[in-house]
């Protein structure tokens, strides 16, 4: 089947760690199409378009067939793409910048799966499904990492001897496509051009936040991998290495990660909810408990990036939970209220762009993450001209 676009059409896979989102550009940036499964590991929902089917999708491999069969009913074969693009979490120290996916590249990602257990898996199994059903079709990837290449050196490193710097223990930083996506969508979004000192929550299944100075990251709570910072859906946040140490030795390595990346976070504080909406109708003391967790150690971490780039013009929103929930914006930005943050009531509830009332001395925004966006535009640069 052909249609009008046919030739310069790019898929874009963004793999989360409990979603994968789709979308369809045309070599102008409109979006043609976009899809997600969501709610992955178990009784999840498959969208393409606004249509809606409720779905089990146990795991990635189940969730990523099922989008590709909608496209295809859809009249989207893998056939029709010029290029397919990837959001590819951990790039490690060398992958700074998109790329074409090549055998070299392929295996520096796979070298990348210790340090992101969650996503590198699933972002690979995208590349070698698509290079399966379409050996002909250009990939291209784009990495997490590679905005926060700009964070000096004292921001990155750990301190531990050069040797062990030199292995690669270091922090690196996560959300990079959807941070890149909120500097360049801010001015469109806001009316305003980019503040100096600019505090981005990207609050979603995965949390971070990033000090943004000048368009540059300068900090990020997110260290060697997306494990570190704030509390996350079912991963601890910030814990101790000797904390983690200790579980080691009395629990074994494989109950231990386990335990950190998959039980731990709203989920391990609930009782078993990692959703936020769900914990958020949930009204029980857990659930509470787990909600007040998760905004105290956003505002303390706030505090530490604030730090970091001395001082806080505007502060932005995106991610799931930082584009939805009208309730943790307002309980993170009351926390900052010491710095003059003073939302409009009703604004954030309607989850508004412009969230900030007019006594407030810091701007406060919700800017939607548009990492396909950004992933197709650097897979067409990459490209070049058809
Ligand atoms: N209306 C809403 N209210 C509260 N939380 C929401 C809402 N919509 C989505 N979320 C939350 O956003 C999170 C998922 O964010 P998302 O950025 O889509 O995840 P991922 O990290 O998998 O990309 C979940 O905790 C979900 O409950
Ligand atoms: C890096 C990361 O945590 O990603 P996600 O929020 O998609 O899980
Ligand atoms: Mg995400």
């Amino acid at each position: 089947m052909t249609g009008p676009g046919d030739g310069d059409l790019v898929l874009v896979l963004n793999a989360g760690s409990s979603s994968i989102k789709l979308a369809i550009f045309d070599s102008a940036l409109n979006q043609i199409l976009s899809g997600i499964a969501d709610g992955i590991g178990g009784p999840g929902t498959l969208r393409l378009d606004g249509m809606k089917s409720a779905q089990d999708v146990p795991d990635h491999a189940t969730a990523l067939h099922a989008l590709l069969k909608a496209l295809e009913d859809q009249g989207f074969p893998i056939t029709r793409f010029r290029a397919a693009g990837h959001r590819v979490v951990h790039g490690g120290a060398g992958l700074t910048r998109p790329v074409r996916i090549t055998p070299d590249v392929l295996a520096a990602i796979k070298a990348c799966v210790p340090l992101a257990p969650l996503h590198n898996p699933h972002n690979l199994a995208a590349i070698e499904t698509l290079a399966h059903l379409a050996p002909d079709l250009p990939q291209c990837a784009c990495f997490d990492t590679a905005f926060h290449a700009t964070n000096p050196e004292v921001a990155t490193r750990y301190a531990v001897p050069p040797a062990i710097a030199a292995r690669g223990i270091r922090r690196y930083g996560f959300h990079g496509i959807s941070y890149a996506s909120l500097v360049d969508g801010f001015p469109d979004r806001t009316g305003h051009p980019l503040p100096a000192r600019l505090l981005a929550f990207h609050l979603g299944n995965g949390a971070s936040i990033c000090a943004i100075r000048d368009g540059q990251s300068v900090a990020s709570t997110m260290g060697y991998s997306p494990l570190d910072g704030l509390t996350m859906g079912t991963r601890t946040g910030e814990i101790d290495g000797n904390a983690v140490l200790r579980l080691a030795e009395e629990d074994g390595i494989t109950a231990t990660h386990h335990l950190l990346n998959h039980e731990s976070g709203l989920r391990g504080l609930s009782g078993g909810l990692s959703d936020m909406r769900a914990l958020m109708q949930a009204d029980t003391p857990e659930a509470r408990f787990a909600i007040d967790h998760f905004c105290y150690w956003a505002i303390r971490h706030a505090g530490s990036l604030i730090a970091a780039m001395e001082g806080l013009d505007a502060i932005a929103f995106t991610g799931g939970i930082g584009e939805n929930a009208a309730l943790i914006r307002s309980r993170i930005v009351e926390g900052l209220g010491w710095l003059g943050a003073r939302l409009d009531a009703a604004a954030n509830e309607a989850g508004r762009p412009r969230l900030h009332s007019g006594a407030s001395t810091v701007a406060c925004w919700t800017i939607p993450a548009q990492e396909e966006r950004r992933i197709a535009a650097d897979a067409l640069c990459l490209l070049g001209s058809p």
